[in-house]
């Protein structure tokens, strides 16, 4: 088996050696590969000139520093890409890399004049409350700042209604709890309003824990602060259940939802498995990216067939659902089907209203496809096998696996992303996001995550997995 380690410790790496079973050898990688430090911006770059402080952290009686604690600025980096094809042109141009997220041993706030502001938006997602916690715990016990707002139901409560003074006893059981203390809202974004609110409330620190649409909002309110010239740090945690945020490995709360749904698939297999013919078909929560189905599938084995937004799925004909649900229930007398909320959409009938139909936030609201699936199914059936019995069980679990606490892995993962954020606050970064890149806590800009989507990639291994795992078809007509 072939292993490669770098040579050089500078980091323009020019040779590697690889060893085949032949012995080593070594390549030359590249005269130069140049590394490009996405910039994140800095509260310094158009406030000047700022005061810096000695991190507390220093002073702190239980806890004391060792070398190498607090990250560098310049050097402590996570790269973007960990997966190289050395063959590729690609490799030769350059490497992102993120800043790496942790303390900084100088800060550019004064920690008795902090306040800071937590806002809670869009839908729920296991772990919401564990990251308001730990900003609250975190900000009052790694730095000393007392003043910590809850701001109630979304970007509305910033304009419209008084926020909550919160401390470490108030939610020291928050992790417990599913859904969000402070409550959430779709809509009610009026920039103008949310911005002077700020302003007028004297935050100087807003950590935004919101989707897709969230951050999109908060690129906004850092823009305008920034034009207003506010010294005002402003943060994003991802917090998307369906994870469809791109850049980041994954976001807060989806394994727990994956883990949920194992419930709702065994079930339905149980359901299955105990009828003659008997269909078992879960929904699962995913608009766009059918990550939770996928991940799902592949956890339980249960499922025969999985169907997502991202890969076009047809019913009748050669290489159809029907044809291969046919053989399925031949062979075994039943079967499993999951299918992400977003797919089969476009072969869902629907009214001129019905394709109108937003949610506050301007989301488009989708039918549901798993009463027309089931409703599908159970025609052709009676069409094809008039004679025989079949039975359809359809569960939809999709607010029971969003609406629960964060698993232990996903309270961990709550925790150190609200610290990160935290760490990056203090240091003066705004107009960023706290999230996973690789494995490691990164502070990627604001702008480039509220873009980034996150398709489940059909091209991959992972979805190859999934189809070798179910053996499904792949629903391109010959
Ligand atoms: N393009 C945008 N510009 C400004 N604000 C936005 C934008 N899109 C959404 N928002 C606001 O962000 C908040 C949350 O948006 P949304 O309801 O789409 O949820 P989300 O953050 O995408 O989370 P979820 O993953 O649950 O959908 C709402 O208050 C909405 O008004
Ligand atoms: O909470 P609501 O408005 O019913 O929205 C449900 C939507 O929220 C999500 O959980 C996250 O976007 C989607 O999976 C789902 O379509
Ligand atoms: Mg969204």
């Amino acid at each position: 088996m072939a292993s490669q380690s770098p040579q050089s410790t500078n980091p323009t790496i020019a040779t590697a050696t690889v060893t085949t079973p032949d012995g080593p050898t070594t390549t030359t990688l590249s005269p130069s590969i140049p590394i490009k430090l996405q910039t994140v911006p800095h509260l310094s770059d158009y406030l000047h000139p700022l005061q810096t402080f000695p991190n507390p952290l220093d002073q702190n009686p239980f806890f004391h520093p060792s070398a190498g604690f607090y990250l560098s600025p310049t050097s402590d980096v996570v790269f973007r890409h960990v997966i190289q094809d050395l063959s590729s042109p690609d490799f030769t141009s350059s490497h992102l890399a993120y800043h790496r997220a942790g303390p900084r041993n100088r800060i550019f706030f004064d920690p008795s004049r902090v306040r800071a502001a937590v806002v809670t938006c869009g839908g729920l997602c296991p772990g919401m409350n564990t990251v308001i916690r730990e900003l609250v715990v975190g900000l009052w016990e790694l730095y000393g700042v007392r003043e910590i707002y809850g701001v109630r139901a979304g970007y509305r409560g910033f304009y419209s209604g008084d926020p909550v003074l919160m401390d470490p006893k108030m939610v020291h059981n928050w992790h417990k709890r599913g859904g969000t203390a402070l409550e959430t809202s779709r809509g009610g974004f009026d920039l103008d309003k949310i911005v002077t609110a700020i302003e007028d409330r004297g935050y100087n620190q807003v950590y935004i824990i919101g989707g897709d649409g969230t951050l999109r909002g908060a690129v906004k309110i850092f823009e305008e602060i920034r034009r207003r010239k506010l010294n005002v740090g402003i943060v994003g945690i991802p917090k998307t259940v369906d994870n469809d945020v791109g850049i980041i490995d994954r976001s807060f709360g989806f394994e727990t939802a994956v883990e949920m749904a194992q419930q709702a698939i065994s079930a339905a297999y149980v359901e299955a498995e105990s009828a003659v013919n008997g269909i078992g078909l879960v929904k699962l929560m995913g608009r766009s990216t059918g990550h939770i189905a996928l991940h799902a599938t592949l956890s339980s084995r249960d499922v025969d067939c999985c169907l997502i937004p991202e890969n076009d799925f047809y019913l009748e004909g050669k290489g159809g659902l029907f044809e291969f649900l046919e053989h399925r229930l031949k062979n075994n007398g039943h079967a499993v089907l999951v299918v992400a909320e977003g797919a089969g959409q476009d072969m869902i009938p629907r009214t001129d209203a019905q394709k109108q139909e937003r949610d506050e936030s301007g989301n488009l609201v989708f039918l549901d496809v798993g009463v027309w699936l089931k409703s599908e199914l159970k025609k052709w059936w009676d069409r094809d096998h008039p004679k025989d019995l079949i039975t359809v069980k359809y569960i939809d679990p999709m607010y029971m696996i969003r609406a629960v606490p964060a698993n232990a892995s996903d309270n961990l993962f709550c925790t150190l992303l609200a610290h990160s954020a935290i760490h990056g606050m203090m240091a003066g970064y705004t107009g960023f996001v706290a999230g996973l890149i690789n494995g490691s806590y990164a502070y990627i800009p604001l702008e480039e995550v509220a873009v980034a989507k996150n398709p489940v990639n059909t091209a991959d291994h992972k979805w190859a997995w999934v189809r070798s795992v179910t053996n499904q078809p792949d629903f391109l007509r010959s």
